[in-house]
Parts: C-alpha cells; sequence; structure tokens
C-alpha cells in the first residue's frame, strides 16, 4: 500500500484563505504527503511544501482525487470551495464530496472546520 496523502483543494475565489491556512499550519503540514489540484499545488509548493499537483480542477483534477479516496490513498481531504462562485466541472465537485462521505474520508470545506480536523488527526497520531 502507497503511502495515504492528505489532499489539498481550494477554488480561486478560496485560495487565499487556503494560503493563510498553510502558512498557520506549515508545521504540522512538513511531514505530511500533500496531494492537490493543479493550480492549489502550485500555491502548496510556493507556501514552502512539497505536493504531488494533479491535474486543475476543472481537467479533472477533483475527479483524480476523488479515485484516489477510493483506493484508500487519501487519509483526509481540505477542500475549500468557493460558496459563491460557479464552476463548470460542479459535477466533479459533488463527486468527491460524495465519495468521501461514502468511504469515511474526513473531509473539511472551511478553514475552521480544517483546523480541527488537522489538530484532532494528528493528536491520534494519524498523519503519521
Ligand atoms: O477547481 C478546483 C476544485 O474544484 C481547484 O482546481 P485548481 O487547484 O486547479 O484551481
Amino acid at each position: 500500500m502507497t503511502n495515504k496523502k492528505i489532499a489539498i483543494i481550494a477554488h480561486d475565489g478560496k485560495k487565499a484563505e487556503m494560503v493563510a491556512f498553510l502558512k498557520d499550519h506549515l508545521t504540522g503540514l512538513s511531514n505530511i504527503e500533500i496531494v492537490a489540484t493543479g493550480t492549489t499545488g502550485k500555491f502548496v509548493r510556493q507556501a514552502g511544501l512539497e505536493v504531488d499537483a494533479k491535474l486543475s480542477g476543472p481537467l479533472g483534477g477533483d475527479a483524480q482525487i476523488a479515485a484516489m479516496v477510493v483506493e484508500e490513498q487519501i487519509k483526509a481531504v481540505v477542500f475549500f470551495r468557493d460558496p459563491l462562485g460557479k464552476h463548470p466541472h460542479e459535477p466533479d465537485v459533488q463527486m468527491l464530496i460524495r465519495l468521501c462521505d461514502l468511504h469515511n474520508v474526513p473531509l473539511a470545506t472551511n478553514p475552521a472546520a480544517a483546523h480541527f480536523m488537522l489538530k484532532g488527526m494528528i493528536e491520534e497520531g494519524k498523519l503519521s
């Protein structure tokens, strides 16, 4: 079994919040393998973290990460969705959320929830 990864995804309207979140959690995230959608991955790299960047969301990146969820390669998903935005790939977004729920993979869709999800997982040794 490959090492499981944390997935990080942010819509464009939430990328600034995602970068702020990464900066606040750099220590906790530094030893964890990260996978991200394409453009999000560039921001993750700029924040100083290594990342496996998939395709951009509208080109299938959410679907690639959804497939990893199904194949038990993902420990948790941080997905900062923009509730005010419209996205051509909304079906892929819904698929990812549905598959996290189906496979009981922790999913946080805003920074407050993501903070407590990571904190709890670190405290319980689920990210080491
Ligand atoms: O659209 C996205 C998630 O649905 C994010 O994709 P990018 O990281 O490529 O911007």
